[in-house]
């Protein structure tokens, strides 16, 4: 049976007195791949951001829904960022354990091994105790996502993760969060510009434009019949390179 577990109603977002994004409203099932598509400027990533916590609505509700938490989405989600967000000054592990052990959630040896499976199933446990400055920019990413799998939360935001990234480094991490997504029953919100891997591992797409959802239909729906002229351009327009995640 589906299970809600984000609901989004009637959000706005005002920055200096700019409508950036209008009456936003989906949900997301718990397990679900949600893609958000759109245009440069659409709005994805102050959606996404909004949805962590990282920017402030302006009106409508953000609700999360759990069987044991209820309330802040942000406090249950982990997110991958665009350009990695790592701290320059701590290792590849420390980056991933670090937040946990700081918190009080984990002792440090728990959250140095907890860090540790997770590098490991990342591919990157050989640099764990490299710092961020000697990582390509693949490994800085999939450091990322493994840090934000830490948290054991049931959402996982993914801000453009791969847009900061050379063509065979973008594979690389596409594949690793596609194992990631293979592997987890967590909800998943992305933000991408793949569009081949968006078709193939998503269950919904979300399409912006102007700050609006003009769009949000099953994947397969979404890439099969498109009416909508802004839909057409974007997916006439963007990388549709072959390119597969089996
Ligand atoms: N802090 C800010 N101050 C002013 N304007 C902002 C701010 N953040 C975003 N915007 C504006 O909001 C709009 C949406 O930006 P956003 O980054 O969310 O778009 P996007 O769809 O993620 O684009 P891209 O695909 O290029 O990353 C843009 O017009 C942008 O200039």
């Amino acid at each position: 049976m589906t299970k809600t577990i984000i609901e989004v109603n009637d959000l706005s977002v005002n920055i200096n007195g700019k409508a950036i994004l209008k009456d936003i409203q989906f949900k997301a099932e718990k397990g679900q791949v949600l893609t958000l598509l759109g245009p440069s400027g659409a709005g994805k990533s102050t959606l996404i951001r909004t949805l962590n916590g990282l920017q402030n609505l302006s009106s409508g509700e953000i609700l999360f829904y759990d069987d044991i938490k209820k309330g802040d989405l942000a406090q249950h989600s982990g997110m991958v960022f665009q350009h990695f967000n790592l701290f320059k000054n701590l290792t590849a592990i420390e980056n991933v354990a670090s937040p946990a052990w700081l918190s009080g959630e984990l002792t440090k040896k728990e959250a140095l091994t907890k860090a540790h499976v997770l590098l490991k199933q990342l591919n990157v446990d050989q640099q764990a105790q490299q710092y961020p400055a000697s990582l390509s920019g693949g490994q800085k990413q999939r450091v990322g996502i493994a840090r934000a799998l830490m948290t054991n939360a049931p959402i996982l935001l993914l801000d453009e993760p791969t847009s900061a990234l050379d063509p065979e480094s973008i594979q690389e991490v596409l594949l690793a969060i596609a194992d990631i997504i293979k592997a987890t029953d967590k909800t998943v919100i992305l933000v991408t510009h793949e569009l081949r891997f968006a078709k193939q591992i998503s269950d919904k797409i979300i399409f912006m434009y102007d700050g609006q959802i003009i769009a949000n239909e099953p994947t397969h729906e979404f890439f099969s019949t498109q009416s909508n002229q802004h839909i057409q351009n974007f997916l006439q327009s963007e990388n549709t390179e072959n390119i597969h995640y089996a």
